[in-house]
Parts: structure tokens; C-alpha cells; sequence
């Protein structure tokens, strides 16, 4: 594959509004996975929108009925389908605004489209009229106990819930979880799941290090186009913290995925070769995402894959519209 030289600048002025849909619970981890796009391209080119603010009734109003946010019908989805063809169309939109401060609404804001737009949240694409909008989607999927010790951490330190209230909203949520939200999943062009580390939880969560698996369906796992080398000799020499890295094949929700396995801390210097790699093969640059940063973890690893992928379908998009285009003239 050739890419063209300074491909920012050709993103810059293309049409192209590139929409990817990151799927998963509250506090999961889908900003932590996509925040590595936004640190690549900018704010000019990079913008998000959270699912939540498609909420139909606020904090107060769910309670009173008795019902959790994951049910499809306490969100208007067809609204948000309908604003996110105007945003792939490059039209601004009046956009629902809602505030996890005291779970209320707030006043509607213009969104104006940027040449990425990813769209997080519980159901970005649990229908088949949003899933079709979408260029590229991710699923991530802690395991539970991860993601419940993030959650109470989470919504106690910012969004003013107190332990008990967190922990029965969880008990609450369970069902829902399953019925309305992990059936993304099973459409997913990535599905990232999260283990505690081999160095135990304990001091993998004083470290910040947890096991990422990093999976794809078997005949879209397309790395061949770069490499992505890891220097062998970095690993033996620079590093006194363990790293471990393998890919199996596995089979979940019926689906032939391969799976990327990364646990442990590697040397800054590794991960920086890796991206000189992918501004040389891309031409997009700077991709510094991991400056100042003392180890690099799984969770880098793999938002730099991923980072790595959705660029590539972006490139590969550009490119098929410039030969189609080329084919009429
Ligand atoms: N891979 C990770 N490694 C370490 N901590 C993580 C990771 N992912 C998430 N966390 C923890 O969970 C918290 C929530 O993560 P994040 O904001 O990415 O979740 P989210 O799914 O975007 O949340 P929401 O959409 O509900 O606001 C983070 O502040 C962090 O403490
Ligand atoms: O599942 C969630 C997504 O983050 C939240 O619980 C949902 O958005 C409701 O928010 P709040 O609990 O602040 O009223």
C-alpha cells in the first residue's frame, strides 16, 4: 500500500467524515481507548459525542420508574441515528445535552462535524439503522470485578454517588447490561477485554497495569500492511519489568476472532520506534501519544494498534474514493 505524503493535511480537506462508534458500560474504558485518535489528529480533526446525552428521562424520572439508562427505550436512538447522518453528511447538528453532575439536562448545543467523530457510550450502535452509519466500531469489555472497581471509583469521584448507591445501581444494571448493550458485541470490528494483570491485583493496580486482549474477526485482522516491529534487544536489555505478549485464536459470541494478548510494561523507547514506524508507513506525524510516560502497558499497546487500524481504514478509504473517482473521469 503507497500512502500519500502528509495525509493529515489530505483528511484536512477531504469530505470524508469518518464515524467510529465505541460501544461498552459506564466507565468501562472507551475514552482510555480512543483518546490515543484525538492525540494523533487534534481537536480540529477529532471530535466525540457521548450516547448519554440521548437520555429520554433524567436521574430523578428513571428512578421514579424504576427503570435503568441501558434500556433502549429510555434513549432516543432514532434521534441520535438521525443527527449522525447529518454529521457523516458534514452538517452541524442542535444536539441533546446531558449532565452526569446532578443527572439533568441542559440546554441543546450546535456540534459542528470534524473529520472524525467518535461516538461513545452504552448503545452508539444497537440498531441496524445506527450500525450501518459507521466506519469502524470497537466493543470494550472489561471483566466484571475490573470494571466494577472502576465504576465505583468513577461515579463516586465524579459523578457524586455514594458507595451503596453505586454498588445497588450495579446489581440493577446487570440484566439490562446483557440484554441491551453487550449484543454490540457481537458486531464489533474490535472487541477489547480487560483481566486483572499476571502481576496480581494488587500491584498490577498500584502499577495501572492490567492483561489487554485486543481481538478481531479472523479475516479482517489485517496488520500485514505495517510493521509493527518490537525491538527484542530493547526488551532484553532496557527493561526490568516483565512484558508478555501472544496471539491465539478464539472463538466467542460464535465468531473467529484472533486475539492480541498484552500484559506487563515495556520500555518508552520500544513503543517510540513503533510509532516512528507508523508515521513513516502512514505519513501522519507526530504520533508522540506516550511522551513523559516512565513504562508503556498493554493498554498503550493496544490504543496504538488500534490508533494503527482505524487510520489504515481511513487511508484505505481515501484512496478507494480517489480511484473510483479517477475511474470516471
Ligand atoms: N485500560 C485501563 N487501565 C487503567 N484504568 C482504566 C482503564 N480503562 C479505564 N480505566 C479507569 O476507569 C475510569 C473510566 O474510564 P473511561 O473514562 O475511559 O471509561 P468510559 O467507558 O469512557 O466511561 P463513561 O463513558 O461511562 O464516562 C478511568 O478514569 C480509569 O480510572
Ligand atoms: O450508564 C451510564 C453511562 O455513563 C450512566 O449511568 C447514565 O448515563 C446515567 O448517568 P447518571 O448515573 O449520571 O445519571
Amino acid at each position: 500500500m503507497t500512502h500519500p505524503e502528509n495525509f493529515r493535511e489530505v483528511i484536512r480537506q477531504s469530505p470524508i467524515v469518518y464515524l467510529i462508534g465505541v460501544a461498552g458500560d459506564s466507565g468501562s474504558g472507551k475514552t482510555t481507548f480512543t483518546r490515543a485518535i484525538s492525540d494523533i489528529f487534534g481537536d480540529e480533526l477529532v471530535s466525540s459525542i457521548t450516547v448519554d446525552d440521548y437520555h429520554l428521562y433524567d436521574r430523578n424520572d428513571r428512578a421514579k420508574m424504576g427503570i435503568t439508562p441501558l434500556l433502549h427505550s429510555a434513549n432516543n436512538l432514532t434521534l441520535l441515528a438521525q443527527n449522525l447522518r447529518d454529521i457523516k453528511a458534514g452538517k452541524s447538528i442542535l444536539k441533546p445535552v446531558y449532565s452526569h453532575e446532578h443527572g439533568t439536562f441542559a440546554r441543546n448545543v450546535q456540534f459542528e462535524p470534524t473529520k472524525f467523530v467518535i461516538v461513545e457510550g452504552l448503545h452508539p450502535y444497537a440498531t441496524d439503522e445506527l450500525r450501518a452509519l459507521y466506519d469502524y466500531t470497537i466493543f470494550v469489555d472489561p471483566d466484571k470485578d475490573v470494571k466494577y472497581d472502576w465504576k465505583i471509583r468513577r461515579d463516586m469521584g465524579k459523578r457524586n454517588y455514594n458507595r451503596t448507591d453505586v454498588e445497588s445501581e450495579i446489581k440493577k444494571r446487570e440484566p439490562d447490561y446483557h440484554q441491551y448493550v453487550e449484543p454490540q458485541r457481537l458486531i464489533a470490528d474490535a472487541v477489547i477485554q480487560i483481566k486483572y494483570s499476571a502481576y496480581g491485583k494488587e500491584e498490577g493496580e498500584k502499577r495501572n497495569v492490567y492483561q489487554v486482549i485486543l481481538s478481531m474477526p479472523a479475516q479482517e485482522y489485517c496488520f500485514e500492511d505495517i510493521e509493527l516491529n518490537i525491538d527484542l534487544c530493547d526488551l532484553f536489555k532496557k527493561s526490568s519489568h516483565n512484558f508478555s505478549l501472544s496471539c491465539i485464536s478464539q472463538n466467542p459470541d460464535n465468531r473467529k476472532m484472533r486475539a492480541l494478548v498484552v500484559d506487563g510494561e515495556l520500555m518508552p523507547d520500544t513503543i517510540h520506534k513503533i510509532e516512528r514506524q507508523i508515521e513513516y508507513q502512514t505519513g501522519v506525524s507526530p504520533i508522540n501519544i506516550f511522551r513523559n510516560q516512565e513504562h508503556i502497558t498493554g493498554t498503550d499497546l493496544v490504543r496504538l494498534m488500534l490508533s494503527w487500524q482505524i487510520i489504515n481504514g481511513r487511508i484505505s478509504l481515501s484512496l478507494s474514493n480517489h480511484s473510483q473517482t479517477a475511474s470516471l473521469i
